[in-house]
């Protein structure tokens, strides 16, 4: 039908789209105590059906979300751009700072993320950046969106949309 806009969607999640990693968020001028989260991720791509009717295809879509999944798991989420932890990298590791508290990390259990704070909206927005870089390896003239969810526990969910080929 002239005029008819059609919208095509395809979603990943669930399975091994997940990571279990340890974390602090600080907030109100307070600083949680460490604690850990199993992480589960979805990934939604919008765009216009291809030649081979996909829109994208869910095994590459699913495949490179979870190696990002892998950088992330079983590390200390660690926001480097937190404007109020002390963080001080040295050979063997990072000490984390905030007011009396102290915790030093080595290296292997860290994973360095250039964001301010980790919650599960910056997570969801860094996962994104990350697979739309993963993404440009693809054909992607068709695609439209990109959104990234990260649940932080079954009740609680953040999104991260981003406008492809604006
Ligand atoms: N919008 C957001 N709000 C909160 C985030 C977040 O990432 N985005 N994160 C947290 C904390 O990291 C916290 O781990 C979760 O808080 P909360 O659900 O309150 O804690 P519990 O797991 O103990 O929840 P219960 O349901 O009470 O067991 C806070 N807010």
């Amino acid at each position: 039908m002239a005029g008819t806009q059609v919208m095509r969607k395809v979603k990943v999640e669930g399975g091994y789209l997940n990571f279990s990693s340890a974390h602090f968020i600080t907030y109100s001028g307070k600083c949680e105590r460490l604690h850990g989260h199993n992480y589960g991720v979805l990934v939604e791509v919008e765009g216009e059906l291809g030649s081979d009717g996909l829109v994208f295809d869910f095994t590459i879509l699913k495949k490179r979300t979870k190696e990002i999944c892998q950088q992330l798991d079983h590390r200390f989420l660690l926001p480097v751009r937190n404007p109020h932890l002390e963080l001080t990298r040295s050979s063997d590791g990072w000490e984390v700072r905030f007011r009396e508290r102290r915790y030093v990390f080595p290296h292997s259990d860290v994973v360095e993320l250039p964001i301010e704070n980790s919650t599960s909206e910056l997570l969801a927005q860094y996962i994104c950046e990350k697979l739309c870089q993963v993404l440009e390896e693809y054909p992607t003239a068709g695609l439209r969106s990109i959104m990234v969810g990260v649940e932080e526990a079954p009740t609680q969910m953040a999104f991260y949309r981003q406008e492809l080929h604006l």
